[in-house]
């Protein structure tokens, strides 16, 4: 809807009331259309000030109107009439003006801003203004009432005309294409701009007008408005009790102690200190205390110049003593990833804190339950499994034990978001629904090499696909000890089983030996200098072709009699992609998440899944789920010993469904036990 008012005499004042952002849903236009024509009739209005209810401006296109059959006033000719129009425009800005939003203000003749010093040094905004943005888009619209308005107008405005534009825009071209990796909408944007910079007004909205349908039919549009809400959705959490998001009190945190300063507990306590939380930071040894002190310091140091303030250094505290966690609200493991450790730490902690404490672990995959069966408190443990390096990476899952109390899992989503993460709540089970489905996708990698690919082609096809990095590369970056050292504790690797014949079968299916040879031979990755690339030296970043690993993956066939085939993309694709998935549908089964909205959240920001392939759940409905469950089937049969490739039950389900759309997937998940 929009509200129309005349104030001050001659003003009409045309507020957009759709909250929470007053997007430009078809109401809002047609309330707009209806608004401008009413002021431009009465003889009394001399300018019209648009602006947005609760002092936030637009925030463009309703999204959600994106999926229907659009219907209302179109955007670009409302603009136009506004433009056009024969009394003075001005915009209100306040809060937010994106997208449509933005085209709206450009389309006024007049607008302001508050705090947006960059707007106004661009030209986009003709005034800044301390206070009300209404009061004094109005104030101006009567010091100008009266003045010509072709000058306003931008249609009118001739392109500033570079001599070497074409030339600007075929770099930036080629940078965006390069680093969109597949999306197409940056692409789409330069040309857009290339058009606006080089012809005339009417011609560079025609170009937009094509660039924008061919964007709004592609997959890219649905998997990238399907990406904006689950993000949204994945915050309203609920569990099988009935407990959810709005229903269930977060406790205040205040202060927190985050106990080992390695490289996780490092960028959790930069990420909680620069969120205003007092930190007790512990660590056993005192010259590890000194190097993560040293190292939080400089963090924060860091960001604090990069942003133009003083590092909040007084919130920390850094101690080898226990007890000084005897105040803290709750407190977050981040010491090594072994069980025993983490038992030890958890039943030392609860010798010194406060009956009420929670304790929340940053295990990647270890049992929750498990931990919280050695408190005195298992209620107040959740995990809180953060991703590395903690302090930039944007996803937290929140994994909910069999006995976490609602209060604890609202505590530890409410924090997250205080520190700035995307959290999704998870249940309990071996690497929860990140690292659990992380595991057959990294399966189907080696695999692919043992049976004639090589690391650079499987990642060169996952970069295609749109991926930052292939998971080789990803592999070298985490380091290769990592895993080796899960292995070793799952007992794979160990006593029993010869490390120098490795035998291509364990625990009755297959097994790639591969990864474990490299690390017998030091090769941990970029920390080593070497891993499944090379690197100039231990450390750097930039992976290189190594013949040695080429040899290494001809000899090992050639010992095991594989016959070395050639691997298309499209199997790399499909064999990574559809494990992915098929293990979502069992996680959706065991219900460790609570929708695929959520696994694809998880897979968005935690392991760099292409934005604009909307998550591996998703895919798998644009892609087809009867194409999934084929494609599943025929490697299944090719490869027999890998149980995972077996299509999951909720994926045939689906299918004998109908393939029913994402959206409608949770209603069929019958009788099964919920682990959230
Ligand atoms: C007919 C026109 C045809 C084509 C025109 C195309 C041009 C466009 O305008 S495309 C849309 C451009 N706009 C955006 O991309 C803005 C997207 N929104 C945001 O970036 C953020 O939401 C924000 C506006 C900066 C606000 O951020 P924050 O304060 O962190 O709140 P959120 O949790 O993100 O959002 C609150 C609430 O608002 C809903 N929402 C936000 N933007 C839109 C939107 N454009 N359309 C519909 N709904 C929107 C969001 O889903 C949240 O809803 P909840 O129900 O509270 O979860």
């Amino acid at each position: 809807m929009a509200r129309y008012a005349r104030v001050k005499g001659s003003i009409a004042l045309i507020t957009l009331t759709n909250p929470p952002v007053n997007a430009l849903s078809a109401a809002v236009r047609r309330g707009i259309v209806e608004s401008v024509s009413r002021a431009l009739k009465d003889e009394q209005v001399k300018a019209v000030v648009f602006c947005g209810e609760n002092e936030k401006f637009c925030g463009g296109a309703d999204i959600k109107e994106f999926s229907g059959s659009m219907s209302g006033p179109p955007l670009v000719p409302m603009i136009h009439s506004i433009e056009a129009g024969e009394k003075l425009m001005v915009a209100a800005i306040e809060g937010v003006a994106l997208g449509g939003g933005l085209e709206l203000a450009l389309g006024c003749h007049y607008r302001r801003h508050v705090s947006a010093q960059e707007a106004l040094q661009l030209g986009i905004v003709d005034q800044v203004a301390e206070g009300s943005a209404v009061q004094a888009a109005m104030e101006l619209a009567l010091s100008v009432i009266g003045q010509p308005l072709n000058p306003r107008r931008l249609s009118l405005r001739a392109p500033v005309w570079a001599p070497d534009v074409d030339g600007v825009c075929d770099t930036a071209l080629a940078q965006v294409k390069q680093r969109s990796r597949g999306a197409m909408a940056p692409v789409a944007c330069v040309q857009a701009v290339r058009a606006a910079a080089m012809l005339p007004y009417s011609k560079g909205m025609e170009r937009e007008r094509q660039l924008m349908d061919t964007l709004f039919r592609s997959g890219q549009a649905r998997a990238m408005q399907y990406a904006f809400f689950a993000q949204r959705n994945a915050g309203k959490w609920s569990l099988p009790n009935g407990a959810q998001w709005n229903n269930t009190r977060a406790r205040d945190v205040q202060r927190a102690g985050v106990i080992g300063l390695g490289t996780m507990g490092r960028g959790i306590t930069v990420c909680l200190v620069k969120a205003g939380i007092s930190v007790v930071a512990i660590e056993t040894d005192a010259k590890q205390l000194e190097s993560g002190k040293k190292a939080v310091t400089a963090m924060l140091q860091r960001d604090a110049k990069r942003r133009g303030v003083s590092p909040p250094l007084h919130l920390l505290t850094f101690t080898l003593s226990f007890h000084q966690l005897r105040d803290v609200d709750l407190v977050i493991e981040a010491v090594f990833e072994d069980m025993n450790l983490k038992k030890r730490v958890f039943s030392d902690l609860c010798k010194v804190l406060r009956a009420n404490t929670l304790i929340c672990t940053n295990t990647s995959g270890l049992s929750v339950d498990e931990l919280a069966a050695v408190t005195d408190r298992q209620p107040l443990v959740v995990g809180m499994h953060f991703f590395a390096p903690a302090h930039v990476m944007k996803l937290l899952e929140v994994v909910s034990g069999s006995r976490s109390s609602p209060e604890a899992v609202a505590t530890a989503m409410a924090l997250g978001k205080r520190i700035e993460k995307v959290c999704v709540a998870v249940g309990n089970c071996s690497g929860f629904v990140g690292n659990r489905m992380l595991k057959l996708y990294l399966d189907q990698s080696v695999y692919m090499l043992e049976e004639g690919a090589t690391p650079e082609q499987v990642d060169q096809a996952l970069e295609e696909f749109g991926f930052a990095m292939g998971i080789f590369k990803v592999s070298d970056l985490s380091g290769l000890d990592v895993g080796w050292r899960v292995r070793k504790a799952s007992g794979l690797i160990g006593p029993d089983v010869d490390p120098v014949k490795p035998s291509r079968w364990r625990l009755g299916r297959r097994y790639c030996p591969l990864p474990d040879m490299l690390c017998q031979q030091g090769r941990f990755g970029q920390k080593t200098g070497r891993g499944w690339y090379l690197y100039d030296s231990p450390g750097s970043k930039e992976a290189k072709s190594d013949p040695e690993i080429q040899t290494f993956l001809k000899d090992y066939r050639h010992k095991y009699g594989i016959i070395p085939r050639r691997i298309t993309s499209q199997e790399v694709i499909e064999r990574c992609a559809f494990s992915l998935a098929n293990e979502g549908f069992r996680i959706l089964e065991d219900r460790i998440a609570a929708s695929p909205e959520d696994i694809d959240v998880i897979y968005l920001f935690g392991y760099g899944w292409p934005r604009h392939r909307g998550g591996p759940m998703f895919y798998a409905a644009q892609v087809g789920l009867s194409v999934v469950l084929e494609k599943l089937e025929h490697y299944h049969r090719v490869h027999p010993d890998v149980p995972s490739l077996e299509p999951s039950r909720l994926l045939r389900r689906l299918v004998a469904e109908g393939s029913p759309p994402i959206q409608q997937w949770k209603s069929h998940i019958k009788n099964l036990r919920s682990h959230l």
